[in-house]
């Protein structure tokens, strides 16, 4: 999928934008704070319906404005696909794909696959457990709607059983109803998330070994309550204790991704530049995944990902990502010099733009 033509209004600091894109390499220059990443979450939006950094929709229409306007051409193999979304101040999004409206936004998750690396995923790895499964669903969900379906299903019967335990309800009855849904669902998520990582993690370590040059090895392992049998069974066992608790202390929803380098803990561990490694090793191998599964290329969103990398890393990973297999992306950086001369290095056509408080110019396509 390539992003041929974007025009935004009002989104965050960005007033208004006409841009056209290379099917290769795009790159945003500018300095700190000035609409770099506004640019990429606008393009995040087209394709899952809301901000990278979960703001409020009111927060993204630019400050004494009114509504906030994105509207995307893509080309899908040789088609074009024209993606809208608007909303005016205290008033619904209208998300729309060739102009006509979507029931559901989430029938639209996956139309456009798309992979982002920002500064703030580091919270994939430092953060709790919460941030894990959200990565693991995102990307699961974006090539199997089922799967989007299975997970509120089972969000809906552990919130009717939350409700239960707080209002100290005793009721066997009542309980074993959402129990039931809790357990069909989440052994339905729990083979999912399985089957994906069984083939993710092999992948994922190839990028990291990659990029590091070889030298350190990482390892991802799933841990579920589902490897301990029927999930029915461990629920009524722990009911009285969530009682007492007032929440749902087994499931799917405490499904954990853990994270190492060498035998330790990569949180603890690794340093700023490894863990960014990891980070991005992770997206490469949700884009390569995408890839596989999906009927066309994702586009890849490169937010400042070259800070805190030696510039041994930085090379390789500017290389890895100029494969043919990589399709369409943006890179946003504050030097420009330096990234010039390593995608130049590359040999691709690419396009440079400045980014200035909110205005994007096009300088010159290089090549
Ligand atoms: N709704 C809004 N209306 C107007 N300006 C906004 C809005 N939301 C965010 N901004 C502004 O956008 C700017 C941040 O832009 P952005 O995060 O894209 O910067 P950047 O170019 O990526 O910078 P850095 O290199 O520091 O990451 C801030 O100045 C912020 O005040």
């Amino acid at each position: 999928m390539i992003l041929s033509r974007l025009s935004i209004i009002n989104f965050k600091n960005i007033a208004q934008a006409d841009l056209s894109f290379s099917p290769n390499i795009n790159c945003f220059l500018g300095n700190n704070g000035m609409g770099k990443t506004n640019l990429l979450d606008a393009i995040y939006y087209l394709s899952f319906c809301k901000s990278y950094s979960h703001i409020a929709d009111s927060q993204i229409i630019r400050h004494d404005e009114d509504f906030f306007m994105l509207q995307g051409y893509y080309d899908n193999n040789g088609n074009e696909e024209e993606v809208y979304c608007g909303m005016k101040k205290r008033q619904k999004k209208q998300f729309k794909r060739n102009k006509k409206e979507y029931g559901r936004l989430s029938d639209h998750i996956g139309f456009i696959p798309l992979v982002m690396v920002s500064p703030s995923d580091s919270d994939l790895i430092l953060g709790g457990s919460d941030e894990r499964r959200r990565f693991l669903d995102l990307v699961i969900s974006q090539f199997d709607k089922n799967y989007l379906d299975t997970l509120i299903r089972y969000n809906k019967a552990l919130a009717q059983r939350n409700a239960l335990l707080k209002q100290e309800i005793k009721d066997a009855a009542l309980y074993e109803i959402w129990e039931e849904q809790m357990s069909v669902t989440g052994e339905e998520i729990f083979k999912q998330r399985k089957s994906f990582l069984s083939t993710f993690i092999p992948v994922f370590q190839e990028f990291y070994t990659y990029i590091s040059g070889g030298n350190e090895s990482v390892g991802l392992s799933y841990r579920s309550h589902h490897e301990h049998g029927e999930l029915f069974a461990q629920l009524a066992e722990v009911r009285e204790r969530d009682r007492i608790l007032g929440y749902t202390t087994r499931g799917s929803h405490k499904d954990e991704l853990e994270m190492t380098l060498g035998e330790y803990p990569m949180k603890r561990i690794g340093s700023q530049g490894q863990n960014k490694t990891f980070l991005i090793a992770l997206k490469l191998a949700q884009f390569d995944f995408l890839n596989r599964n999906g009927f066309t290329s994702p586009i890849l969103l490169l937010d400042d990902i070259f800070d805190k990398l030696d510039s041994q890393r930085m090379e390789r990973i500017i290389s890895l990502v100029s494969e043919e297999r990589f399709g369409q992306i943006f890179i946003t950086d504050t030097n420009r010099e330096y990234l010039d001369e390593i995608i130049r290095k590359t040999g691709h056509d690419f396009h440079l733009y400045q980014v200035i408080q909110g205005n994007i110019e096009s300088l010159k396509e290089e090549k």
